[in-house]
């Protein structure tokens, strides 16, 4: 299966961010980089708020957010209703964020995983389904507040 995948973050995530977007196109995905376009210090609210949006409108089937700690990219993505914005370090923590949450945007700490683990995470997040069941009925209530 191929996606469109937006991909994002700051200066933190730039080295990161670089080596996902060749992984995703040589898995065959379509890719919308929102940036930022090199390791210059920027705010993370202002290349996620665009991703975001565009996940809502559906421009992209998933997001893979990268900053330093995942926390900022992970805060402000989830601020928008339709947006399942998962912190994970670990593939298994991928796998399961998908699922049992149905998560729609993968968040990466790049100042705490290995870039190994960051494209398996990637891999991992874009290969599993959610399960469904007795999960559905939790995701319904995420956003019921
Ligand atoms: O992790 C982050 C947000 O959650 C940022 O990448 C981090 O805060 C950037 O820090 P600095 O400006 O010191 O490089």
């Amino acid at each position: 299966m191929s996606y469109n995948i937006a991909i994002g973050g700051d200066h933190a995530g730039y080295t990161y961010k670089k080596a996902l977007i060749k992984l995703l196109i040589d898995l065959g995905h379509e890719v919308q980089d929102f940036g930022p376009g090199s390791e210059e210090s920027v705010d993370y609210p202002d290349h996620v708020h665009p991703l975001a949006k565009a996940v809502v409108k559906k421009e992209a089937d998933f997001g893979v957010l990268i900053c330093g700690s995942g926390n900022g990219v992970a805060m402000t993505a989830n601020k928008y209703p339709q947006i399942r914005a998962a912190l994970c370090w670990l593939p298994e923590l991928a796998k399961l964020s998908r699922e049992h949450n149905d998560a729609n945007v993968l968040c990466i700490p790049a100042r705490f995983v290995s870039e190994k683990d960051a494209e398996e995470m990637v891999k991992v997040f874009l290969t599993t389904e959610f399960e469904g069941g007795r999960h559905q009925k939790r995701v319904n209530k995420i956003a019921d507040c």
